[in-house]
């Protein structure tokens, strides 16, 4: 392609209302040279007690401008990125990538199987050449219902993919579809047969669950079945992969005979005496499995709890990726988050507004967004530790077509050795390749590494979501999930990775600045104790915190 011909895949604009941010925040650096000049020149003279609390008052008061400060960093210049599909596809219509879509469960129970079906499904459905999809859902679980949950997914994708694409479906998770959706008005018995279709598979799925168990007659209908055989609990049991659809065999199509997107079953081998890593763990093994089956060189990962919302999220992200002169130096793509089970006045802000919709675009202008672990758009080779080298560059027609070309039971024998417990042993998996081990925030911890390794990330939030979720929204959970984020915060800001020295020389101090107000929420309780106890004792015991007049 001639250079002079280069035509921007996305654009970058600025956030509007930046010149209000800064007024207002040049007023709250007013309020605060007062408050501190008021605590200098009104410092108690009489009273040992009163000076000790003031003095307090003051330390919380300056830790709080501090938090302001690094707060202020992040949102002080937004941007958005704008991609152009269209152009995309014009121009590599032939050659757009193979896509490696991650999806991740861990329990049964708490994700039930018939969601997980639909945020599969959600993804296969992807506005994507199917034969460039490759689907693999990580089982941390070991759990032959989910494994039969799967089974269905597949049958009914070769349904629902050339539905999706009749009557343009969107959201392509069925469950979230058909709950809005009224039928259209030509054709209304085929739509209505496929709703059938799948209320049908969900209640198949919903009777096995509450059975606990597979049915003698669903056993026999497929092989994997018989690697339950040899499982001993969920914490004990061998390598089991199982490819359920094969994307290169010619016979792998739907009822229309278009090619499906492959679909594979992992459940990495768990031995007691073995640490699994948790998420991290699963989506390294997922890493090595992936390479040898589809090799494709974008990554995407989701959480099972959080579904396709956009049909054209790959394409928006491929935008960014494969733009002639800005796309070869990013690493990642994150979308916005999104949830769908919000209650309406979200009490305990489980969506996190302020950070999806300011915050991530203010991080995106000064290095790039951190990886909040789903939603995200990884390219593999700085996803598996490479370092980004100036001048580095793409050849898309390479790296578009590079499937294995064994068949599909060598290679479910021959991957099983890539997720036991020991390949990673006296390797750097965990360490400098693929997500980081030890670390609560495994997405975080990843993504800041990989910032430091000089690559660049980008933040998406196209006006149709991306993905949508499932938010905490009971006491219990919000306090577990936050309590989780925070520790693991405070634990990288303790670790050798804490942004401010790690990322000394290798990313911009704005950036490191940026990461603190995470790493340091936790921090914050002994100044917000102290502002919300110490008063009211003061009043109880007579007191005086304010100057007489
Ligand atoms: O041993 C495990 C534990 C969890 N998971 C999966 O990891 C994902 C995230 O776990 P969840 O309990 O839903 O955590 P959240 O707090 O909702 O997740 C956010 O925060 C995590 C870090 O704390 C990230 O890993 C997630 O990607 C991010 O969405 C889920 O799909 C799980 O199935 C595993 O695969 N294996
Ligand atoms: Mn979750």
């Amino acid at each position: 392609m001639a250079k002079c011909s280069y035509v921007p895949l996305f654009e970058t604009k600025q956030v509007k209302g930046r010149v209000l941010f800064r007024c207002i925040a040049a007023s709250i650096f007013l309020g605060i040279c007062f408050i501190v000049m008021y605590r200098l020149m009104f410092f108690p003279v009489g009273g040992k007690v009163e000076r000790w609390i003031w003095i307090g008052q003051f330390l919380s008061e300056l830790w709080f401008c501090f938090y302001w400060f690094l707060t202020t960093v992040s949102r002080w210049n937004s941007v958005y990125r704008l991609p152009y599909i269209q152009r995309l596809s014009q121009r590599f219509e032939k050659e757009l990538p193979g896509i490696d879509i991650f999806v991740c469960t861990a329990d049964p129970l708490i994700e039930p199987p018939s969601m997980v079906v639909n945020t599969v499904l959600s993804v296969m459905a992807y506005d994507y050449p199917p034969e460039k999809l490759s689907i693999y859902l990580s089982d941390d679980g070991g759990s032959d219902l989910t494994f039969y949950a799967m089974l269905e997914a597949a049958n009914f994708s070769k349904t629902w993919l050339p539905f999706c694409k009749k009557f343009r479906v969107e959201p392509t998770s069925p469950e979230a579809y058909f709950r809005t959706a009224s039928e259209p008005l030509n054709d209304a018995d085929n739509w209505l047969s496929v709703k059938k279709l799948y209320e049908e598979m969900k209640m198949r799925i919903e009777a096995t669950i509450k059975l606990n168990r597979i049915p003698d007659h669903i056993r026999k209908q497929h092989k994997g079945f018989r690697e339950w055989d040899f499982v001993l609990s969920k914490h004990d049991h061998q390598t089991i992969l199982q490819i359920l659809i094969d994307g290169r065999d010619s016979n792998a199509v739907d009822i229309e005979g278009n090619p499906l997107p492959t679909l594979v079953y992992l459940a990495r081998e768990k031995r007691p005496q073995h640490h699994h890593h948790f998420k991290a763990g699963s989506m390294n093994a997922l890493i090595r499995v992936s390479s040898r089956i589809s090799n494709g060189p974008i990554i995407l990962n989701v959480d099972c709890d959080m579904y396709a919302n956009n049909s054209k999220a790959v394409k928006y992200s491929l935008c960014l990726f494969m733009d002639e002169k800005k796309g070869d130096e990013i690493a990642y793509v994150q979308f916005l988050q999104s949830f769908d089970n919000l209650t309406k006045n979200e009490i305990y802000a489980s969506s996190f507004r302020v950070l999806q919709q300011l915050e991530l675009h203010g991080l995106d202008a000064i290095g790039g967004p951190c990886y909040n672990g789903s939603g995200c758009f990884h390219r593999r080779q700085a996803l598996c530790g490479k370092k980004y080298e100036k001048n580095y560059k793409v050849d898309w027609k390479k790296v578009s077509d590079t499937k294995a070309d064994e068949s599909a039971s060598f290679l479910e024998e021959t991957c099983k050795v890539l997720a036991s417990c020991t390949f990673e042993h006296n390797t750097t998996w965990g360490k400098e390749m693929g997500l980081i081990y030890g670390f609560l925030v495994e997405d975080i911890i990843t993504g800041l590494n990989i910032q430091c390794k000089g690559w660049k990330s980008m933040y998406l939030s196209p006006e149709r979501d991306g993905f949508l979720g499932v938010a905490p929204i009971t006491l219990l959970q919000t306090l577990v999930q936050h309590k989780r984020w925070m520790d693991g915060h405070l634990q990288v800001f303790l670790s050798r990775y804490c942004p401010l020295l790690y990322g000394y020389k290798k990313i911009p101090l704005k950036l490191r600045l940026a990461y603190c107000p995470y790493n340091l929420w936790a921090a914050n309780c002994l100044a917000t104790l102290y502002i919300v106890v110490m008063p009211c004792l003061c009043l109880l015991k007579g007191i005086s915190l304010f100057p007489k007049v």
